[in-house]
């Protein structure tokens, strides 16, 4: 796969530069990445389609998410997500910023300082993770690609420290070894053949399942492709995954952390633990999803 410019895809779209650059900056090409300030964009995207503009408030979650995150709307499904999803990937992964703060910055745009030093990549990855999730939304729809992948990873690290780091690669696979719950992963040579192979087996999926989305990101994580932000991005992928495929999301919530890796770390030999945690998970999201009026299948 190739890239082209604003310029080409404007002519090959028949619409205008600025029209390409507004549809990048909003997330709806998948695999659009930016390098500085010029946008490359993969030459086989597809033109997005034009936002539905009839009345009708949609029960069904993908669109409801759209609706409410093009129409700005406060206090419905999209506020929520955003603010529960981001503070608790955050805190798996160990952010110190509370509940109250990540609403804070999500609704003003601000932060309260009270007592704590607040770590500003903690806020960094915070908006970061916002802006990650509106990805997920807009491209909720497409088959899950390498490029958008890194382009997640692209998007939550930009602007950290780490960015600022020679060794640390933004929005591509790392140049170090790492290791996960202490034990070995893939090292970086081989890091983009085992993605591109396991994104071919999952792809090759016709119907996927709870079990197929949960085996993708045990694998996804054995691979740990980057050198740090993982986890937030693995599990970025199975919301997004559970959207595309009907399946109901689900937040990984902070307080199931043990069970969570727990079941991570017994997957191979036994499915049940991460099946039972992931499941009390979507129950605890179908909750929110009744509340709003919203369907879902299981
Ligand atoms: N035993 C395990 N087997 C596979 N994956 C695991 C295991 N234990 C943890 N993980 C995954 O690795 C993620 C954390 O990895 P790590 O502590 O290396 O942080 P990371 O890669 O920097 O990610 P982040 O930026 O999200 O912190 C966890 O959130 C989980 O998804």
């Amino acid at each position: 796969m190739g890239y082209i410019n604003v310029g080409a895809a404007a002519k090959k779209w028949n619409i205008s530069e600025r029209s390409v650059r507004n549809y990048c900056r909003n997330g709806r090409v998948p695999g659009a990445t930016q390098d500085g300030l010029v946008w490359l964009i993969p030459d086989n995207a597809e033109k997005p389609a034009r936002k539905q503009r009839s009345g009708k408030i949609p029960t069904d979650v993908i669109s409801r998410l759209k609706m409410e995150k093009e129409a700005g709307i406060n206090g419905g499904l999209y506020h929520k997500i955003q603010i529960d999803l981001t503070y608790n990937s955050n805190h798996i992964e160990g952010s110190r910023l509370t509940h109250d703060q990540t609403r804070y910055i999500f609704e003003t745009n601000t932060i309260g300082v009270e007592d704590d030093a607040i770590n500003v990549d903690d806020i960094v990855e915070t908006v970061n993770h916002f802006r990650c999730i509106d990805l997920v939304i807009d491209q909720a729809n497409y088959k899950l690609s390498e490029a958008f992948i890194k382009q997640l990873h692209f998007v939550l690290k930009t602007g950290t420290s780490d960015s600022r780091k020679a060794w640390f690669n933004v929005g591509d696979y790392k140049r170090l070894e790492n290791e996960v719950g202490g034990m070995p992963t893939t090292l970086p040579a081989k890091v983009a053949g085992e993605i591109k192979a396991l994104l071919k087996d999952y792809n090759s999926i016709n119907k996927k399942t709870l079990d197929d989305i949960i085996d993708f990101h045990y694998k996804f994580e054995k691979i740990h492709p980057f050198q740090d932000g993982n986890g937030r991005v693995g599990r970025l992928i199975m919301f997004k995954e559970c959207l595309r495929n009907g399946i109901t999301p689900f937040i990984v919530y902070d307080d199931l952390k043990g069970f969570y890796y727990r079941g991570l770390k017994e997957w191979k030999h036994e499915k049940g633990y991460l099946r039972d945690t992931i499941l009390t998970c979507q129950d605890r999201f179908k909750v929110h999803l009744d509340y709003f009026g919203i369907r879902y299948n299981d």
